[in-house]
């Protein structure tokens, strides 16, 4: 059974307009797949719909089935139970997951305490481990301190660690270092590509940057006005955009990113891979 099999997913707005056509896409459980396009691609529109999230007027139809649960047709009550267990989300801006008013470590006992039923010494070990998983150097001032009161990139790591918190089979983080700046960057992804190795999850990694994407993924699937232009490995996708938006893409990534000139993929940060045929479609 695959992890997810998304076919002819389509996203409408309140008033009928298609805002994602027709995307089919299936991971299997360890894959790792890149979603990248520009901003406006509809992304986080694909994101929302996969996860039951999308804004009340909207519409999705086609099939999601995510961990054998198909997402479209589900009710609350299976959306809540399926999201935090099957699929966690990191998105780009941290401050969106915590609440301002809330320390940190009882943000990261939440969800151990929900889906884990951890309570007392147990959660409070359980609250340290998570933050020493994601690389937060001191800890118990991280887990005593107020959003405000660590760096974004800290932000980010314990919002990882919420993610993970219920060992999901799926991670999807949408353009999680965004707002980061370079060397704080490299450091998150190289901890996304090992946890998820690690852990053997999943990986959808939405991005509108190709060398940002390619670090934790090889395979990748182009998106422009809500459809699919091309889908392939990084390799293919960098050495023969077959596309004229792909090659943009491809263009912009290497003007950016000096590391691309002249090579065919940048220094993979995946070892393992395991995302195999993440594109390959049904039928
Ligand atoms: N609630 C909504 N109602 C109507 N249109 C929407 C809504 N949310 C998003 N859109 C439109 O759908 C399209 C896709 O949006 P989406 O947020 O998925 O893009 P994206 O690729 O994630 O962009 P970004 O990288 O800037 O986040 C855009 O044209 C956007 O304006």
């Amino acid at each position: 059974m695959s992890l997810l099999a998304v076919d002819g997913l389509t996203v409408r707005a309140a008033g009928g307009r298609e805002l994602v056509s027709g995307l089919s896409f299936h991971m299997g459980r360890g894959d790792r797949l890149g979603l990248i396009g520009e901003s406006g691609s509809g992304k986080s529109l694909t994101v929302l719909a996969l996860i039951g999230l999308l804004s009340p007027g909207m519409t999705a139809s086609g099939s999601v089935l995510l961990d054998g649960l198909p997402v479209l047709e589900a009710s609350q009550r299976r959306l809540d139970r399926l999201r935090g267990r099957a699929v966690a989300v990191v998105f780009q801006e941290p401050l969106t997951a915590l609440d301002p008013l809330m320390r940190m470590g009882a943000q990261v006992a939440g969800p151990l305490r929900r889906h884990r039923g951890l309570r007392g010494r147990a959660l409070r070990r359980a609250v340290h481990d998570a933050l020493a998983e994601v690389r937060l150097a001191d800890v118990a001032r991280v887990a005593r301190a107020y959003p405000h009161e660590i760096s974004g990139g800290q932000r980010q790591r314990v919002a990882i660690a919420m993610a993970l918190a219920c060992e999901p089979a799926l991670l999807i983080a949408d353009e999680p270092t965004a707002q980061l700046d370079t060397t704080v960057q490299a450091e998150v992804l190289a901890l996304l590509d090992d946890l998820v190795r690690a852990r053997g999850m999943g990986l959808l990694f939405v991005g509108h940057d190709l060398a940002v994407v390619a670090a934790v993924t090889r395979r990748v699937l182009v998106l422009k006005d809500g459809r699919e232009v091309e889908s392939g490995t990084v390799e293919e996708v960098l050495r023969a955009p077959a596309h004229p938006y792909t090659r943009d893409l491809v263009a912009a990534a290497r003007r950016l990113h000096g590391t691309l000139a002249g090579i065919s993929r940048p220094a993979p940060a995946v070892r393992d891979g395991r995302e195999g045929d993440a594109t390959g479609r049904t039928g």
